[in-house]
């Protein structure tokens, strides 16, 4: 309490306050969506008080709250908290001198009430000894189950319980409890507001109480009530209730919000320069006083004893008391132009700095003991959401199953139209000869393409129209005719060597029309059809003595440098489906943590405990990183070790890859969950990114057949350069020192970096 001398001599004391909000101002929105929802209000919460706030739903109490704690910024006006600024740790706020207990549930429904109270007591480094007297004394004291009962099957009220017990638990000197008896019985009600009453009258704790119950308010010390961000009036409940001579503060509050009305009607709150609307005969005569509290005796002094508040509660006895007025932005009193003169000589920059304590809560640097809190948080949820946790590494091994399953085998069992003119029935006159036999040789050739390939299954048609319509209707992926006098003129075809006619030419070829509406099934067709009679010609020139290479185009395909003579296409896929999975369950997986934690304002719960961000950011990182790892060597285990694709380079790299293609896909997620407020949007997003780099990616198709312009765009993405550098490793065999594949490293370490810049900037920009 400081004590200084007023114009006229006198004594004037002023009580040292907790909270001061001068002309605080507080909109939402831009433009014509503008909402203000404080408007130049005023309060001061003296040391040592309750003071109870109270206002109809919406009128802004809980964006006042918000504020006090720091986790709203005020856009015009003061507020000082602990004699700083809200959100500077030095007062304290975020930290252990505040305990908040905000309207929404914000605990970790998974976890059981000992649980949910150790991870605060740890975040507020209480020992054990301690922690356990105190979670003992919670339970007995607010009626709680028992502590290994987890808090989803909790009842409402039980949750709000426990809700308030982490505000309780650490004994802070500041209790900001917003709505904190909502679902609690009346006796339970009765033996909260007891507690909060001894707390501010035996251990100086203050408390700002928002509650609908307005007549248990009158058991606060003072009271203010709050209307469309305006506060109507603060004083202790007896002041008011005798000025207004009316039974109930819900009566007064009424009447105060009539005469609210009249002056809104009148255009006068928003539009008052300075000064003070009275809202009666008695409360004309209440001098304006926003931020500075008044001895009564000071008081009387002052207003030559025409005014008096006596305290009428044993409570507010204690507790000078403040004007009731409108606190829309007053003419500078006398008290208060000594008050700022005062405040200027303590500290030319604030003013507020009496109660920061230095260095007693400044803890920007991360702190292991914290962080260890963090950690075991994650754990415990993970562990008790162990559906999901079964589903985090069984996704990986399922998508592997079904890439490697569903993906890059030859289509089988094909059925293929044929209509022989040769014979007059292929299925029972078709005889297939052996040797150097030129007997009906189209049976020959046709047995060597159907029989020895589990591609095509020959389905046989009388005429050509039949074959056709069975085309056209998708019976069969094709049809192929053979001329009546084909063994005449293959024979022909193959003794004339280049002096063949037309006839010749045309009489001895195989007419083959194809379904080519699929590619990948046509392509197997055409290469089932070369298989087949390049393997009967072979046969037919070593069964006549003649060397089978003849048969052979003169290009020979040795073996190659790198990969596989026949190469499939899941061994082309497999890096890019390696990448994609790892780097999207990381993204789905963090962005949604840090919006569900957000939104269920446990994430403003821990930052105003004194959990830094970063702290966060680690433990996430940390456990996430289990997760992740986790996740890679499932899905390695199965590429390379169930379904045996090949790696022809160094492991250690893959494994090297995946985990930092992960974490990239991590830093995107948070990224995500810095930007977007609901999950919905992050999921959206997600989806969003997914497309792009599955498609530009090179994972589905050779980067070689994009349009230059995208290929360029396609280097950029995050996938890219880390699949190429994959499949290089895997395919090529090349180790780090080769530029494809550090270059994948290289992008991948750089999208790490870009998008914690890109978080670190959203924050700040958000934040500010
Ligand atoms: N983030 C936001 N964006 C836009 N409007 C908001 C936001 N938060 C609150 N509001 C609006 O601001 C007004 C005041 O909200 P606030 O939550 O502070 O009221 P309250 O007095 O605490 O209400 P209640 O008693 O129902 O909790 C309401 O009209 C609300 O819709």
């Amino acid at each position: 309490m400081q004590i200084t001398t007023g114009q006229n001599g006198n004594e004037i004391k002023i009580e040292s306050s907790i909270v001061k909000v001068v002309n605080a101002q507080k909109s939402y929105g831009k433009g014509i969506q503008k909402k203000v929802v404080l408007d130049n209000l005023c309060l001061t919460v003296p040391k040592g008080s309750i003071y109870g706030l109270l206002g109809a739903s919406g009128c802004g109490k809980t964006t006042l709250l918000s504020c006090i704690v720091g986790r709203k910024n005020l856009d015009h006006g003061r507020l000082s908290v602990f004699g700083g600024v809200p959100g500077d740790r030095r007062t304290g706020i975020p930290g252990k001198r505040v305990g908040y207990m905000p309207q929404e549930l914000a605990l970790y429904i998974e976890f059981t009430i000992k649980e949910m109270l150790e991870y605060f007591g740890r975040i507020y480094g209480m020992d054990r000894h301690q922690l356990q007297e105190k979670i003992d004394f919670l339970v007995q004291f607010l009626d709680l189950p028992h502590f290994d009962r987890v808090i989803r099957t909790l009842s409402g009220g039980q949750q709000r319980r426990v809700s308030f017990a982490v505000s309780l638990l650490h004994d802070p000197e500041l209790l900001i409890l917003d709505e904190p008896t909502v679902g609690v019985d009346p006796m339970l009600r009765q033996s909260i507001w007891n507690h909060l009453i001894r707390l501010a009258k035996e251990e100086g704790k203050t408390i700002i109480i928002t509650t609908h119950y307005i007549e248990e308010a009158r058991q606060a010390s003072m009271v203010g009530l709050m209307r469309n961000g305006h506060l109507l009036a603060e004083a202790p409940p007896s002041t008011l209730l005798e000025q207004f001579n009316l039974p109930s503060l819900e009566d007064v509050f009424l009447k105060l919000c009539v005469k609210h009305e009249i002056n809104d009607s009148h255009d006068i709150p928003t539009k008052i320069p300075t000064g003070t609307r009275s809202l009666s005969g008695t409360l004309r005569k209440l001098p304006l006083v926003s931020d500075l509290t008044l001895t009564n005796t000071a008081k009387r002094q002052k207003r030559g004893g025409s005014l008096v508040y006596p305290g009428s509660t044993a409570m507010a006895e204690d507790y000078s008391i403040q004007a009731i007025s409108y606190m829309k932005a007053p003419e500078e009193t006398e008290f208060q132009k000594i008050k700022r003169r005062l405040s200027m000589k303590k500290k030319p920059n604030s003013g507020y700095n009496d109660q920061v304590s230095p260095g007693c809560c400044q803890m920007t640097v991360p702190s292991p003991s914290k962080i260890w809190a963090l950690i075991m948080k994650n754990l415990i949820k993970m562990w008790r959401n162990m559906a999901q946790l079964l589903f985090l590494f069984l996704l990986p091994a399922v998508q592997v199953i079904f890439f490697c399953v569903a993906i890059g085998q030859d289509p089988i069992d094909l059925k293929f139209a044929v209509v022989n003119h040769e014979v007059a029935n292929l299925t029972s006159n078709c005889t297939v000869t052996t040797g150097c036999d030129f007997t009906t040789i189209s049976c020959r050739l046709l047995e060597s393409i159907f029989t020895n390939s589990s591609t095509l299954v020959m389905v046989p048609f009388e005429t050509d129209e039949l074959a056709r319509e069975a085309v056209a209707k998708g019976e069969v992926w094709g049809m192929a005719i053979v001329p009546e006098t084909f063994t005449k003129y293959f024979l022909k075809r193959l003794w004339s060597s280049l002096d063949v006619d037309n006839e010749t030419l045309v009489q001895s070829s195989i007419q083959v029309n194809l379904d080519m509406s699929n590619q990948q099934v046509a392509f197997q067709l055409q290469k089932a059809l070369h298989e087949g009679y390049q393997s009967f010609f072979r046969q037919l020139l070593t069964d006549c003595e003649f060397p089978p290479e003849m048969g052979d185009l003169p290009l020979v395909f040795k073996n190659p440098v790198y990969g596989d003579l026949h190469p499939n296409f899941t061994e082309f896929m497999a890096p890019g489906i390696i990448i994609l999975i790892i780097f999207f369950l990381a993204l789905s997986l963090t962005g949604d943590i840090f919006v569900t934690e957000r939104r269920d304002g446990l994430l403003d719960r821990s930052w105003i405990a004194g959990v830094l961000p970063s702290e966060i950011l680690i433990s996430h990182v940390f456990t996430q990183f289990l997760v992740l790892a986790g996740q890679t060597a499932i899905t390695l285990v199965f590429i390379f070790l169930v379904f045996n694709i090949k790696c022809e380079g160094p492991l250690g790299w893959i494994v090297g890859l995946t985990l930092l293609q992960g974490t990239a896909g991590m830093c995107y997620g948070l990224l995500l969950s810095t930007i977007f407020n609901d999950v919905a949007a992050t999921i959206q997003f997600s989806i969003g990114s997914f497309y792009p780099c599955l498609l530009l990616s090179g994972i589905l198709w050779p980067l070689e057949g994009m349009p230059w312009y995208l290929k360029t765009i396609s280097w950029y993405l995050p996938c890219t350069a880390a699949c190429q550098a994959m499949r290089d490793v895997m395919s090529r065999g090349w180790g780090i020192m080769h530029p494809s594949v550090y270059l994948g490293y290289v992008s991948t370490l750089s999208w790490i970096s870009v998008f914690i810049i890109l978080s670190w900037i959203v924050i700040k920009v958000k934040s500010s």
